[in-house]
C-alpha cells in the first residue's frame, strides 16, 4: 500500500498543483493507496507515526509531496520504523534535500512514475540532534542543523511577509538573502565550544556552526561544496572572528562554493559533535527554528531507504 502525505501549502501552493497533476495520472488511480493532507504544523509527524503503527509492513512506501519541512516531520514520525521506505516528490520552496539527493525539482510526474513502476532506493543516513539530555528525545534531520547567524536568518526568513510573495514567483533564495541582510547588522557573535569526535575546539567570536549531511542549505547555497551523502560523518562548517562586511562576501561566494578558502571558515568532518554555547543561541534544524544552550549531534547508526532518480 502506498501512503501519500501531501502538504498542499508547500512552495506557496506548489504542493497542491503537483498533487493535482499526480492524481490525474492513471497509475495513481490503479494503486492501492491512502492519501492524507497535512492540516497544521507538526501534523505530518502525527500522520506518519499513525500510519506506520496501523499499517506496518503493508506499507510499500510513504510518498511525500511537499518541501523539506514536510520531509523532516514525516521522518520524525517514522523514527521508530527504520524499514519504512520514503519516496520524496519535491514541491517546496527551498528544496535543498532534492538538490542534495539529485532528485529533479521540476519533473515531479516523471519521478512519481519511477516511484510506482521501477523504484530505485538508496541508503540515506539522517542526523539526530539531542538538545535536552534529560528527555532523550532526539530529533532526526535530513539536511542540516545550524546555530547562530544561519538560524537567525532562517527564523527571520520564515516570519517575513515577503517570503510568501517571493516564493510564489520562484525567488525563494532571494527571501533568504533579504533576511540575511536584515540580520547581518544586528547579529552578535557567540562564544562556544565544539567537541568533534572528542576533540575540543573553542571559538570566541563565532558567527555560525552548520552541521550538514549534503552540500546545500538556504535554498540552493553550497555551504559545503564537497559534501557527499555518507553514513560515517557530517560536514561541519564554523564561521569565526570575521568582519561584518566579509560575511556578506561569504554569502555571495557561497552560491559558487568559493567561500571555503576564506581564513575565517573552518571546515572539518565528524561523526559525534557536542556544542556548548555560552549565552545560548537560536538554531535551525531543516528550517525549523528554536533556542538552545547545548546540543549533541550524531549520525543515525542505521540507513533508511530513500528514492533516487
Ligand atoms: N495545512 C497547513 N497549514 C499550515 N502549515 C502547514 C500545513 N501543513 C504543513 N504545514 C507546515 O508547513 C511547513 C513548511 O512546509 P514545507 O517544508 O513542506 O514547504 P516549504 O517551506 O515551502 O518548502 P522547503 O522546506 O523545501 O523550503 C511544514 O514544516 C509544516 O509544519
Amino acid at each position: 500500500m502506498y501512503i501519500f502525505i501531501v502538504n498542499v501549502h508547500a512552495g506557496e501552493g506548489k504542493g497542491k498543483k503537483v498533487f493535482e497533476k499526480l492524481k490525474k495520472d492513471k497509475s495513481y488511480n490503479l494503486l492501492e493507496s491512502r492519501t492524507f493532507f497535512t492540516e497544521y504544523e507538526g501534523h505530518a509527524t502525527a500522520l506518519a507515526a499513525q500510519v506506520a503503527k496501523s499499517f506496518g509492513n503493508r506499507i510499500t512506501c510513504i510518498v511525500i509531496v511537499g518541501g523539506d519541512g514536510t520531509l523532516h516531520e514525516v521522518m520524525n514520525g517514522v523514527k521508530k520504523y527504520p524499514d519504512v521506505k520514503i519516496a520524496f516528490i519535491p514541491a517546496g520552496s527551498g528544496n535543498d534535500f532534492a538538490r542534495g539527493c539529485k532528485l529533479p525539482k521540476k519533473k515531479q510526474k516523471l519521478l512519481f512514475n519511477q516511484i510506482v513502476q521501477y523504484p530505485s532506493w538508496k541508503p540515506y543516513w539522517f542526523g539526530q540532534a539531542l538538545k535536552d539530555k534529560s528527555t532523550n528525545k532526539a530529533v532526526l534531520f535530513a539536511n542540516s542543523i545550524g546555530f547562530g547567524f544561519d538560524a537567525e536568518v532562517a527564523k527571520r526568513a520564515n516570519e517575513a511577509v515577503y517570503k510568501r510573495i517571493l516564493n510564489k514567483w520562484n525567488f525563494g533564495t532571494l527571501s533568504y538573502t533579504l533576511a540575511l541582510l536584515q540580520v547581518l547588522f544586528s547579529f552578535t557573535t557567540k562564544e562556544m565550544d565544539v567537541i568533534a569526535d572528542g576533540q575540543k575546539k573553542s571559538f570566541k567570536k563565532a558567527w555560525m556552526v552548520t552541521i550538514t549531511n549534503h552540500p546545500y542549505f538556504g535554498g540552493g547555497m553550497k555551504i559545503v561544496p564537497l559534501a557527499r551523502i555518507n553514513g560515517d560523518y557530517f560536514y561541519v562548517l564554523v564561521l569565526d572572528n570575521i568582519p561584518r562586511w566579509k560575511v556578506l562576501l561569504l554569502f555571495i561566494t557561497v552560491f559558487f562554493g568559493k567561500h571555503t578558502s576564506l581564513k575565517e571558515v573552518h571546515l572539518f568532518k565528524a561523526k559525534h559533535i557536542d556544542i556548548h554555547i555560552k549565552s545560548g543561541s537560536k538554531y535551525q534544524v531543516d528550517g525549523h527554528t528554536g533556542f538552545c544552550h547545548s546540543c549533541s549531534i550524531r549520525k543515525e547508526n542505521i540507513s533508511r531507504q530513500i528514492n533516487r532518480f
